[in-house]
């Protein structure tokens, strides 16, 4: 009797109550899961069972466990679960979707080192050119704000990843917007003239120059070509819908328009921001910083899988288990974030200038080894785009046929990524002198 007591497995993280066989399939939400799940929490807890067709799930609610699991625990918790979907539908080369092992690291290292923080910041020149180019396009207003979202977003990837710099709307890789999949599979579409040397300095041309010499197998070059696909898969979506979220806060919030237009003129006036303006524009950062915060464009993060039979706070987490880190749950968390669901930059503030000090969105680009290795890149397109915009237009409501203006309503998309539900505004230009300011600054690049 002793010795069956002492090797009695803990109990399962809780849950909502389940059906006998099939689990949580009835209670499992089919739309926003980030907040459905988010509101169990404040029931059963940061670590919270569900079972589905046999597979146990855990979800983490919280900053803390995500870190004791899967950053600490990391050798236990890489692993991502089958993607059975994502497979077939012929995204076997991403990275995010790989298994722990040998060619999750090659891919990874290959990915890691050009996208570091020390390396990214040879990309400022290529992000600020896009920038500048993305405001030409919202001055100039001749097509829905998406487009120049989406085009900036992949303009800025495709010159990284391919050396290829997108300066019109008849580029013919700008088809790729509706074709993630195409990417990911071709290894993007300036093979050829990379294989001719005539591509500009790019993810796929460094790649090829550090192997040169050597005898590249077929897994090679499939490894080559994938992970820059990845590049492109993982990081346009991801961006350009916090780019919609940015807009729709800024409508819900005319003051933090006002406040970031204040900051530019006071601080630059008469030509658009650089980074070398980032330290003097602290406003800017702090709105994509909450604009990360607010909707993370992974709300439920990319799923881990649990390697090993584990215990944590004495539950049982069995090996398999899939692990869903909820990131708009860690960042809706009240006992981190005063009045979590409110768009406030200035909770990121120190006390002593009048804020919370509320600390930044980590669960937002994930955890431990998976987490996300183009998050710096990331960051830094978002803030260069937010500073252009503040410099250079006014984001109003639209208006019915009435006159009365249309209020957006705060709502997500249900997805891997999640942007907002499609809405409109006015965009135009802050005044002349920006207008001759944008036109003279966003000629074509010396990058
Ligand atoms: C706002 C923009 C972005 C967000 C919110 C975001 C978020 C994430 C998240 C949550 C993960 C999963 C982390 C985990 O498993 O714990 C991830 C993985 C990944 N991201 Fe991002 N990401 C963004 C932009 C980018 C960009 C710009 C790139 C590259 C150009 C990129 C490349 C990747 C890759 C390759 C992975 C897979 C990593 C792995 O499985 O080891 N992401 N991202």
């Amino acid at each position: 009797y002793l010795k069956r007591r002492t090797t009695k497995r803990p109990p399962l993280p809780p849950g909502p109550p389940a059906d006998p066989f099939i689990g949580h399939l009835r209670i499992m939400p089919s739309d926003q899961q980030e907040l459905v799940f988010h509101e169990w929490a404040k029931t059963y807890g940061d670590v919270m069972h569900l079972k589905v067709f046999g597979h146990d799930i855990i979800v983490l609610d919280s900053v803390q466990a995500a870190t004791e699991l899967l950053e600490k625990r990391s050798a236990l918790y890489s692993d991502r679960p089958n993607f059975t979907v994502y497979t077939t539908m012929g995204w076997d080369h991403n990275v995010a979707f790989f298994p722990y092992g040998r060619r999750f690291r090659k891919h990874r290292k290959l990915l890691q080192s050009y996208l570091s923080q020390q390396f990214t910041v040879k990309f400022r020149p290529i992000q600020e050119f896009n920038a500048r180019y993305l405001a030409k396009g919202l001055v100039e207003n001749t097509r829905d704000f998406k487009y120049y979202i989406s085009r900036y977003t992949i303009s800025v990837i495709m010159r990284i990843a391919y050396g290829h710099q997108i300066l019109s709307d008849d580029d013919e890789y700008m088809p790729l917007v509706e074709n993630v999949a195409y990417a990911q599979n071709n290894g993007g579409p300036p093979g050829g003239t990379i294989a001719e040397g005539t591509a500009e300095r790019s993810f796929l041309r460094t790649q090829m120059e550090s192997m040169s010499g050597k005898d590249l197998t077929d897994e090679d070059i499939q490894d080559l070509k994938g992970s820059a696909g990845v590049l492109f898969a993982a990081g346009f979506d991801t961006t350009s819908s916090s780019l919609e979220t940015f807009v729709l806060a800024l409508l819900h919030h005319p003051d933090v328009q006002k406040r970031g237009q204040e900051e530019f003129d006071r601080v630059i006036g008469d030509r658009l921001p650089t980074f070398e303006d980032y330290d003097a524009l602290p406003y800017a950062g702090r709105v994509t910083m909450e604009v990360l915060r607010w909707h993370p464009s992974a709300p439920l993060g990319v799923p881990h899988r649990a390697m090993e039979d584990d215990i944590y706070r004495g539950m049982f987490i069995p090996k398999g288990a899939i692990i869903i880190p909820n990131a708009k749950g860690m960042n809706l968390d009240g006992n981190v974030y005063t009045k979590p669901t409110e768009f406030n930059p200035d909770r990121f503030l120190r006390k002593s200038e009048g804020g919370n000090e509320e600390p930044p969105p980590v669960a937002t680009f994930g955890f431990g080894r998976r987490i996300c290795p183009g998050r710096h890149l990331a960051a830094t397109n978002l803030w260069i785009a937010v500073a252009t915009i503040f410099a250079t237009v006014n984001i109003t409501k639209a208006k019915d046929e009435g006159g009365n203006e249309i209020t957006p309503e705060i709502i997500f998309e249900s997805g891997v990524t999640s942007r907002p539900k499609a809405f409109s505004c006015n965009i135009v230009p802050r005044s002349e002198k920006m207008i001759r300011i944008v036109a003279s600054e966003s000629k074509n690049p010396s990058m």
